[in-house]
Protein backbone atom coordinates (compact mmCIF):
# COMPACT_ATOMS: atom_id res chain seq x y z
CA UNK A 1 0.00 0.00 0.00
CA UNK A 2 1.32 3.37 -1.34
CA UNK A 3 0.89 6.27 1.54
CA UNK A 4 1.28 10.07 0.90
CA UNK A 5 0.35 13.60 2.12
CA UNK A 6 -0.38 16.09 -0.18
CA UNK A 7 1.09 18.90 2.12
CA UNK A 8 -0.72 21.36 4.34
CA UNK A 9 -1.41 20.96 8.35
CA UNK A 10 -3.36 17.86 9.54
CA UNK A 11 -6.95 18.76 11.03
CA UNK A 12 -9.85 16.82 12.30
CA UNK A 13 -12.16 14.34 13.86
CA UNK A 14 -10.43 10.54 13.31
CA UNK A 15 -12.42 7.67 14.56
CA UNK A 16 -11.16 5.60 16.86
CA UNK A 17 -11.93 1.57 17.76
CA UNK A 18 -13.01 0.36 21.34
CA UNK A 19 -9.95 -0.96 23.47
CA UNK A 20 -9.69 -4.78 22.85
CA UNK A 21 -8.06 -5.08 25.94
CA UNK A 22 -11.33 -3.68 28.16
CA UNK A 23 -13.42 -5.40 25.57
CA UNK A 24 -11.90 -9.11 25.80
CA UNK A 25 -12.22 -9.27 29.78
CA UNK A 26 -15.40 -7.52 29.36
CA UNK A 27 -16.83 -10.79 27.01
CA UNK A 28 -15.03 -13.12 29.30
CA UNK A 29 -17.07 -11.25 32.69
CA UNK A 30 -20.05 -11.25 30.75
CA UNK A 31 -19.50 -15.27 29.47
CA UNK A 32 -19.31 -16.07 33.29
CA UNK A 33 -22.04 -14.08 34.45
CA UNK A 34 -24.54 -15.37 32.13
CA UNK A 35 -25.85 -11.95 31.39
CA UNK A 36 -25.93 -7.79 30.82
CA UNK A 37 -25.03 -5.85 28.11
CA UNK A 38 -21.77 -4.48 26.41
CA UNK A 39 -22.09 -1.26 24.71
CA UNK A 40 -19.25 -0.19 21.80
CA UNK A 41 -17.18 -3.11 21.13
CA UNK A 42 -14.89 -3.40 19.12
CA UNK A 43 -14.72 -4.14 15.27
CA UNK A 44 -11.42 -5.48 15.86
CA UNK A 45 -10.52 -8.97 14.94
CA UNK A 46 -9.33 -10.00 18.39
CA UNK A 47 -12.54 -8.93 20.03
CA UNK A 48 -14.59 -10.77 17.06
CA UNK A 49 -12.88 -13.37 17.67
CA UNK A 50 -13.51 -13.87 21.43
CA UNK A 51 -16.85 -13.50 21.00
CA UNK A 52 -17.55 -16.04 18.33
CA UNK A 53 -15.48 -18.24 20.33
CA UNK A 54 -17.03 -17.54 23.67
CA UNK A 55 -20.74 -18.34 21.48
CA UNK A 56 -18.91 -21.60 19.52
CA UNK A 57 -17.11 -23.07 22.77
CA UNK A 58 -20.02 -25.52 24.00
CA UNK A 59 -20.52 -26.80 20.37
CA UNK A 60 -17.30 -27.72 19.34
CA UNK A 61 -14.04 -29.21 20.44
CA UNK A 62 -11.58 -27.25 18.63
CA UNK A 63 -11.02 -23.72 19.29
CA UNK A 64 -8.91 -21.62 17.31
CA UNK A 65 -7.09 -18.32 19.20
CA UNK A 66 -5.48 -17.12 15.82
CA UNK A 67 -2.64 -14.91 16.81
CA UNK A 68 -4.73 -13.34 19.84
CA UNK A 69 -2.94 -13.32 23.00
CA UNK A 70 -5.94 -12.12 25.01
CA UNK A 71 -7.79 -15.08 23.39
CA UNK A 72 -5.46 -17.56 23.56
CA UNK A 73 -4.47 -17.02 27.51
CA UNK A 74 -8.03 -15.63 28.80
CA UNK A 75 -9.87 -18.75 27.16
CA UNK A 76 -7.63 -21.34 28.81
CA UNK A 77 -8.34 -20.15 32.11
CA UNK A 78 -11.86 -19.73 31.32
CA UNK A 79 -12.49 -23.01 29.26
CA UNK A 80 -10.52 -24.88 32.10
CA UNK A 81 -12.96 -23.25 34.86
CA UNK A 82 -16.03 -24.43 32.60
CA UNK A 83 -14.88 -27.57 32.07
CA UNK A 84 -14.59 -27.33 28.14
CA UNK A 85 -12.66 -30.08 26.44
CA UNK A 86 -11.11 -29.96 23.27
CA UNK A 87 -7.94 -28.50 21.39
CA UNK A 88 -7.53 -24.79 21.57
CA UNK A 89 -4.53 -23.74 18.93
CA UNK A 90 -3.37 -20.48 17.22
CA UNK A 91 -1.30 -19.08 14.59
CA UNK A 92 2.46 -20.38 14.13
CA UNK A 93 3.84 -17.38 15.92
CA UNK A 94 1.13 -18.09 18.92
CA UNK A 95 2.92 -21.62 19.13
CA UNK A 96 5.78 -20.04 20.31
CA UNK A 97 4.58 -17.08 22.60
CA UNK A 98 5.37 -19.11 25.75
CA UNK A 99 1.87 -20.12 27.94
CA UNK A 100 3.64 -22.46 30.65
CA UNK A 101 3.16 -19.82 33.69
CA UNK A 102 -0.40 -20.01 33.10
CA UNK A 103 -0.69 -23.86 32.25
CA UNK A 104 1.19 -24.50 35.48
CA UNK A 105 -1.00 -22.25 37.66
CA UNK A 106 -4.31 -23.58 36.43
CA UNK A 107 -3.01 -27.34 36.76
CA UNK A 108 -2.32 -26.57 40.31
CA UNK A 109 -5.62 -25.40 40.65
CA UNK A 110 -7.11 -28.22 39.16
CA UNK A 111 -7.24 -28.27 35.61
CA UNK A 112 -6.38 -30.52 33.19
CA UNK A 113 -3.97 -29.52 30.71
CA UNK A 114 -1.90 -31.09 28.07
CA UNK A 115 0.22 -29.27 25.27
CA UNK A 116 0.23 -31.04 22.15
CA UNK A 117 2.77 -29.96 20.19
CA UNK A 118 5.98 -28.35 22.42
CA UNK A 119 5.87 -28.12 26.41
CA UNK A 120 5.13 -24.81 27.11
CA UNK A 121 3.36 -23.37 24.02
CA UNK A 122 0.04 -24.15 22.59
CA UNK A 123 -1.77 -25.78 21.11
CA UNK A 124 -3.02 -27.14 23.96
CA UNK A 125 -5.72 -29.99 24.97
CA UNK A 126 -8.10 -29.33 27.88
CA UNK A 127 -9.38 -32.31 29.97
CA UNK A 128 -11.73 -30.72 32.07
CA UNK A 129 -11.34 -29.13 35.63
CA UNK A 130 -11.35 -31.41 38.91
CA UNK A 131 -10.90 -29.51 41.86
CA UNK A 132 -8.60 -30.99 44.38
CA UNK A 133 -10.06 -32.07 47.02
CA UNK A 134 -8.85 -29.69 49.67
CA UNK A 135 -11.04 -28.01 52.66
CA UNK A 136 -13.03 -25.61 49.78
CA UNK A 137 -12.82 -23.16 52.53
CA UNK A 138 -9.82 -22.08 51.80
CA UNK A 139 -8.43 -20.27 48.79
CA UNK A 140 -6.91 -22.00 45.76
CA UNK A 141 -2.82 -20.64 46.72
CA UNK A 142 -0.82 -20.05 43.45
CA UNK A 143 2.70 -18.06 43.11
CA UNK A 144 3.00 -16.63 39.33
CA UNK A 145 5.75 -14.81 37.95
CA UNK A 146 4.79 -11.84 36.35
CA UNK A 147 7.96 -11.21 34.42
CA UNK A 148 6.87 -12.44 31.18
CA UNK A 149 2.91 -11.60 30.38
CA UNK A 150 0.46 -9.76 32.98
CA UNK A 151 -2.21 -11.46 30.32
CA UNK A 152 -1.41 -14.97 32.59
CA UNK A 153 -2.34 -13.16 35.38
CA UNK A 154 -5.12 -11.04 34.20
CA UNK A 155 -6.36 -14.68 33.21
CA UNK A 156 -6.25 -16.12 36.33
CA UNK A 157 -8.32 -13.53 37.97
CA UNK A 158 -10.92 -13.60 35.99
CA UNK A 159 -11.80 -16.86 37.18
CA UNK A 160 -10.97 -16.30 40.59
CA UNK A 161 -14.53 -16.40 42.44
CA UNK A 162 -14.62 -19.72 40.25
CA UNK A 163 -12.57 -21.59 42.14
CA UNK A 164 -13.56 -23.47 45.06
CA UNK A 165 -12.23 -20.95 48.22
CA UNK A 166 -11.29 -18.13 45.74
CA UNK A 167 -8.13 -17.47 44.52
CA UNK A 168 -4.84 -16.23 46.55
CA UNK A 169 -2.49 -14.95 43.86
CA UNK A 170 1.35 -13.98 44.61
CA UNK A 171 3.07 -12.07 41.76
CA UNK A 172 6.71 -13.04 42.31
CA UNK A 173 9.63 -11.70 39.99
CA UNK A 174 9.40 -7.62 37.50
CA UNK A 175 5.68 -7.48 37.37
CA UNK A 176 5.38 -5.83 33.85
CA UNK A 177 1.84 -4.26 32.52
CA UNK A 178 0.94 -3.85 35.73
CA UNK A 179 -1.87 -1.55 34.62
CA UNK A 180 -3.58 -4.33 32.71
CA UNK A 181 -4.02 -6.34 35.64
CA UNK A 182 -5.00 -2.84 37.58
CA UNK A 183 -8.26 -3.30 34.47
CA UNK A 184 -8.74 -6.63 35.36
CA UNK A 185 -9.57 -6.35 38.66
CA UNK A 186 -11.64 -2.75 38.24
CA UNK A 187 -13.62 -4.44 35.73
CA UNK A 188 -13.92 -7.64 37.76
CA UNK A 189 -15.37 -5.43 40.65
CA UNK A 190 -17.50 -3.99 38.41
CA UNK A 191 -19.19 -6.81 37.53
CA UNK A 192 -19.27 -7.90 41.34
CA UNK A 193 -16.19 -9.40 42.69
CA UNK A 194 -14.59 -9.34 45.73
CA UNK A 195 -10.88 -8.28 45.73
CA UNK A 196 -7.97 -7.20 48.05
CA UNK A 197 -4.23 -7.07 48.47
CA UNK A 198 -2.32 -8.14 51.01
CA UNK A 199 1.09 -6.56 49.34
CA UNK A 200 1.61 -8.21 46.44
CA UNK A 201 -0.64 -11.37 47.26
CA UNK A 202 -4.06 -10.93 45.15
CA UNK A 203 -6.79 -12.11 47.03
CA UNK A 204 -10.38 -13.26 44.84
CA UNK A 205 -13.41 -13.86 47.23
CA UNK A 206 -15.47 -16.91 45.31
CA UNK A 207 -18.86 -16.52 44.22
CA UNK A 208 -20.99 -15.24 41.38
CA UNK A 209 -20.29 -12.44 38.63
CA UNK A 210 -23.47 -9.94 38.50
CA UNK A 211 -24.57 -9.51 35.23
CA UNK A 212 -23.76 -5.68 34.37
CA UNK A 213 -24.09 -3.25 31.48
CA UNK A 214 -20.76 -1.65 30.32
CA UNK A 215 -19.52 0.56 27.70
CA UNK A 216 -15.87 0.01 26.56
CA UNK A 217 -13.65 2.95 26.44
CA UNK A 218 -11.72 3.76 22.85
CA UNK A 219 -8.58 2.42 22.61
CA UNK A 220 -5.60 4.60 23.60
CA UNK A 221 -3.23 2.55 22.16
CA UNK A 222 -4.92 3.14 19.26
CA UNK A 223 -4.58 7.05 19.83
CA UNK A 224 -0.81 6.79 20.30
CA UNK A 225 -0.74 6.17 16.44
CA UNK A 226 -2.15 10.05 16.28
CA UNK A 227 -0.01 11.67 18.28
CA UNK A 228 2.52 10.36 16.66
CA UNK A 229 1.05 12.03 13.39
CA UNK A 230 0.30 15.14 14.89
CA UNK A 231 4.31 15.18 15.94
CA UNK A 232 5.04 14.73 12.49
CA UNK A 233 2.80 17.03 10.64
CA UNK A 234 3.61 20.45 9.39
CA UNK A 235 3.09 23.17 11.85
CA UNK A 236 -0.53 24.14 13.05
CA UNK A 237 -1.39 20.07 13.01
CA UNK A 238 -4.50 19.00 15.76
CA UNK A 239 -6.91 16.44 15.52
CA UNK A 240 -9.91 15.32 17.87
CA UNK A 241 -9.85 11.98 19.20
CA UNK A 242 -13.76 11.36 20.40
CA UNK A 243 -14.99 8.17 22.97
CA UNK A 244 -10.95 8.71 25.12
CA UNK A 245 -11.53 8.96 29.45
CA UNK A 246 -9.47 11.07 31.94
CA UNK A 247 -10.39 8.25 33.93
CA UNK A 248 -9.14 5.55 31.73
CA UNK A 249 -8.53 2.05 32.91
CA UNK A 250 -5.77 1.96 29.98
CA UNK A 251 -2.20 2.17 30.96
CA UNK A 252 -1.41 3.65 27.47
CA UNK A 253 -3.02 6.68 28.34
CA UNK A 254 0.87 6.79 29.68
CA UNK A 255 0.82 8.45 25.93
CA UNK A 256 -0.37 11.84 27.09
CA UNK A 257 3.07 12.40 28.98
CA UNK A 258 5.65 10.26 26.80
CA UNK A 259 4.32 12.65 23.88
CA UNK A 260 5.07 16.05 25.59
CA UNK A 261 8.32 16.63 25.21
CA UNK A 262 7.52 16.10 21.04
CA UNK A 263 5.41 19.13 21.84
CA UNK A 264 2.10 17.54 22.01
CA UNK A 265 -0.54 19.10 24.07
CA UNK A 266 -3.36 16.80 25.27
CA UNK A 267 -6.91 18.78 26.40
CA UNK A 268 -9.36 16.53 27.91
CA UNK A 269 -12.96 17.05 26.49
CA UNK A 270 -16.34 16.20 27.90
CA UNK A 271 -16.37 13.06 25.24
CA UNK A 272 -12.77 13.04 24.04
CA UNK A 273 -9.45 14.50 23.78
CA UNK A 274 -7.66 17.08 21.27
CA UNK A 275 -4.24 17.24 20.52
CA UNK A 276 -2.38 19.73 19.40
CA UNK A 277 1.10 20.05 18.27
CA UNK A 278 3.25 23.01 19.75
CA UNK A 279 6.93 24.24 19.30
CA UNK A 280 9.57 21.62 21.04
CA UNK A 281 11.06 23.70 24.07
CA UNK A 282 14.37 22.47 25.40
CA UNK A 283 14.56 19.13 25.71
CA UNK A 284 16.80 16.88 27.85
CA UNK A 285 19.71 15.93 25.02
CA UNK A 286 18.45 11.84 25.33
CA UNK A 287 14.94 11.56 26.93
CA UNK A 288 14.63 8.39 29.08
CA UNK A 289 11.13 6.76 29.15
CA UNK A 290 10.23 3.46 30.26
CA UNK A 291 7.92 1.19 29.16
CA UNK A 292 7.47 -1.61 31.67
CA UNK A 293 3.67 -0.32 32.39
CA UNK A 294 2.83 0.18 28.28
CA UNK A 295 4.90 -2.07 26.24
CA UNK A 296 2.56 -1.33 23.32
CA UNK A 297 3.44 2.18 23.01
CA UNK A 298 7.22 1.42 22.51
CA UNK A 299 7.03 1.07 18.56
CA UNK A 300 5.15 4.46 18.44
CA UNK A 301 7.80 6.35 20.53
CA UNK A 302 10.95 4.58 18.67
CA UNK A 303 9.41 5.45 15.36
CA UNK A 304 8.90 9.41 16.29
CA UNK A 305 12.05 9.64 18.29
CA UNK A 306 13.97 8.22 14.93
CA UNK A 307 12.00 10.64 12.52
CA UNK A 308 11.78 13.84 15.02
CA UNK A 309 16.17 13.18 15.80
CA UNK A 310 15.17 13.54 19.65
CA UNK A 311 16.93 10.36 21.07
CA UNK A 312 15.01 7.96 23.36
CA UNK A 313 16.45 5.93 26.03
CA UNK A 314 14.40 2.83 26.15
CA UNK A 315 13.72 0.30 28.96
CA UNK A 316 11.09 -2.07 30.02
CA UNK A 317 10.92 -3.58 26.77
CA UNK A 318 11.38 -7.38 27.94
CA UNK A 319 8.52 -8.29 26.59
CA UNK A 320 8.80 -7.27 23.32
CA UNK A 321 10.30 -10.07 21.77
CA UNK A 322 7.24 -12.38 22.56
CA UNK A 323 4.36 -10.43 21.15
CA UNK A 324 3.00 -10.40 17.61
CA UNK A 325 6.62 -10.54 16.25
CA UNK A 326 10.33 -9.75 17.83
CA UNK A 327 9.27 -6.25 18.03
CA UNK A 328 12.53 -4.93 19.23
CA UNK A 329 14.45 -6.99 15.78
CA UNK A 330 11.51 -5.80 13.58
CA UNK A 331 12.07 -2.13 14.86
CA UNK A 332 15.83 -2.45 14.07
CA UNK A 333 15.20 -3.95 10.84
CA UNK A 334 13.03 -1.16 9.41
CA UNK A 335 14.19 1.54 11.08
CA UNK A 336 17.58 0.90 8.96
CA UNK A 337 16.11 1.51 6.10
CA UNK A 338 14.94 5.00 7.12
CA UNK A 339 18.62 6.10 8.96
CA UNK A 340 17.17 5.24 12.17
CA UNK A 341 18.51 2.95 15.00
CA UNK A 342 16.80 1.12 17.84
CA UNK A 343 20.30 0.17 19.86
CA UNK A 344 20.91 -2.02 23.05
CA UNK A 345 23.58 0.50 24.89
CA UNK A 346 23.40 -0.99 27.90
CA UNK A 347 21.83 -4.24 29.16
CA UNK A 348 18.18 -3.82 28.59
CA UNK A 349 18.19 -0.21 27.97
CA UNK A 350 17.74 0.37 24.09
CA UNK A 351 18.10 3.94 22.44
CA UNK A 352 16.38 5.19 19.68
CA UNK A 353 17.65 7.74 17.75
CA UNK A 354 18.83 8.77 13.86
CA UNK A 355 21.50 9.75 11.84
CA UNK A 356 20.14 11.86 8.40
CA UNK A 357 16.60 10.38 8.76
CA UNK A 358 14.65 10.25 5.32
CA UNK A 359 11.58 9.03 4.16
CA UNK A 360 11.82 8.19 0.24
CA UNK A 361 9.45 5.70 -1.07
CA UNK A 362 10.81 3.08 1.28
CA UNK A 363 9.17 0.08 1.61
CA UNK A 364 7.90 -1.11 5.36
CA UNK A 365 8.20 -4.75 6.69
CA UNK A 366 5.13 -5.43 9.11
CA UNK A 367 6.22 -9.32 10.29
CA UNK A 368 2.47 -10.02 11.08
CA UNK A 369 2.37 -7.44 13.53
CA UNK A 370 -0.60 -4.39 13.50
CA UNK A 371 1.72 -1.97 15.56
CA UNK A 372 4.44 -2.24 12.53
CA UNK A 373 1.78 -1.17 10.12
CA UNK A 374 0.22 1.64 12.53
CA UNK A 375 3.74 2.96 14.39
CA UNK A 376 5.55 3.35 10.87
CA UNK A 377 2.61 4.69 8.85
CA UNK A 378 3.05 8.33 10.34
CA UNK A 379 6.38 8.75 8.39
CA UNK A 380 4.19 9.29 4.91
CA UNK A 381 4.01 12.76 6.55
CA UNK A 382 8.13 13.63 5.78
CA UNK A 383 7.85 11.55 2.38
CA UNK A 384 6.39 8.51 0.11
CA UNK A 385 5.97 5.50 1.81
CA UNK A 386 5.03 1.75 1.16
CA UNK A 387 3.32 -0.75 3.79
CA UNK A 388 3.62 -4.15 3.03
CA UNK A 389 0.30 -6.22 4.46
CA UNK A 390 -1.23 -3.36 5.44
CA UNK A 391 -4.28 -5.61 6.61
CA UNK A 392 -2.56 -6.66 9.26
CA UNK A 393 -4.12 -3.60 11.02
CA UNK A 394 -7.49 -5.28 11.58
CA UNK A 395 -6.24 -6.90 14.78
CA UNK A 396 -7.02 -3.79 16.47
CA UNK A 397 -7.56 -1.17 14.78
CA UNK A 398 -9.43 -2.25 11.35
CA UNK A 399 -10.58 1.39 10.62
CA UNK A 400 -7.19 3.03 10.60
CA UNK A 401 -6.34 2.92 6.68
CA UNK A 402 -9.97 4.10 6.14
CA UNK A 403 -9.75 7.69 8.87
CA UNK A 404 -6.04 8.22 7.66
CA UNK A 405 -7.83 8.47 4.07
CA UNK A 406 -10.42 10.75 5.70
CA UNK A 407 -7.65 12.97 7.02
CA UNK A 408 -5.97 13.57 4.14
CA UNK A 409 -3.46 10.69 3.39
CA UNK A 410 -3.51 9.37 -0.22
CA UNK A 411 -3.53 6.17 -0.11
CA UNK A 412 -3.15 3.58 -3.06
CA UNK A 413 -3.74 -0.08 -2.95
CA UNK A 414 -0.66 -2.11 -4.29
CA UNK A 415 -1.36 -4.08 -7.37
O1 LIG B 1 -4.01 -7.83 28.99
C1 LIG B 1 -4.01 -7.22 27.92
O2 LIG B 1 -5.08 -6.83 27.37
C2 LIG B 1 -2.72 -6.93 27.26
C3 LIG B 1 -1.55 -6.99 28.00
C4 LIG B 1 -0.23 -6.67 27.43
O3 LIG B 1 0.47 -7.89 27.24
P1 LIG B 1 1.59 -8.45 28.28
O4 LIG B 1 0.95 -8.56 29.59
O5 LIG B 1 1.94 -9.78 27.68
O6 LIG B 1 2.71 -7.45 28.27
C5 LIG B 1 -0.34 -5.95 26.09
O7 LIG B 1 0.90 -5.94 25.44
C6 LIG B 1 -1.38 -6.58 25.20
O8 LIG B 1 -1.51 -5.88 23.98
C7 LIG B 1 -2.74 -6.56 25.84
C1 LIG C 1 0.63 -7.65 22.26
C2 LIG C 1 -0.55 -7.41 21.72
O1 LIG C 1 -1.61 -8.24 21.71
P1 LIG C 1 -1.78 -9.74 22.26
O2 LIG C 1 -0.68 -10.03 23.23
O3 LIG C 1 -3.13 -9.72 22.93
O4 LIG C 1 -1.75 -10.65 21.07
C3 LIG C 1 -0.81 -6.10 21.08
O5 LIG C 1 -1.97 -5.84 20.71
O6 LIG C 1 0.12 -5.29 20.93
Amino acid sequence: MHLSWPGGPLRGTAQLPASKSEANRALILQALAGGGTLDNLSDAHDTQLMRRLLAAAPGTNVLDAEDAGTVMRFLTAYLSVTNWQGRLTGTARMQERPIAVLVDALRQAGARINYLNNEGFPPLELQGFAASARDAAQPTELAVRGDISSQYISALLMVGPRLPGGLRLRLTGHVGSRPYINMTVALMQLFGAHYTTDGDTLLVSPGEYQPTNYTVESDWSAASYWYSLVALAPAGSEITLPGLRQQSLQGDQAIVGMMKPFGIETTFLPDGIHLKQLPITASPEVLALDFTDCPDLAQTVAVVAAARGIPVDMTGLESLRIKETDRIAALQIELAKFGGSLREVTDGRFRAESSGFAVDNQSVATYHDHRMAMAFAPLALLGQLNIEAPTVVKKSYPQFWKELAKSGFVIEEAG
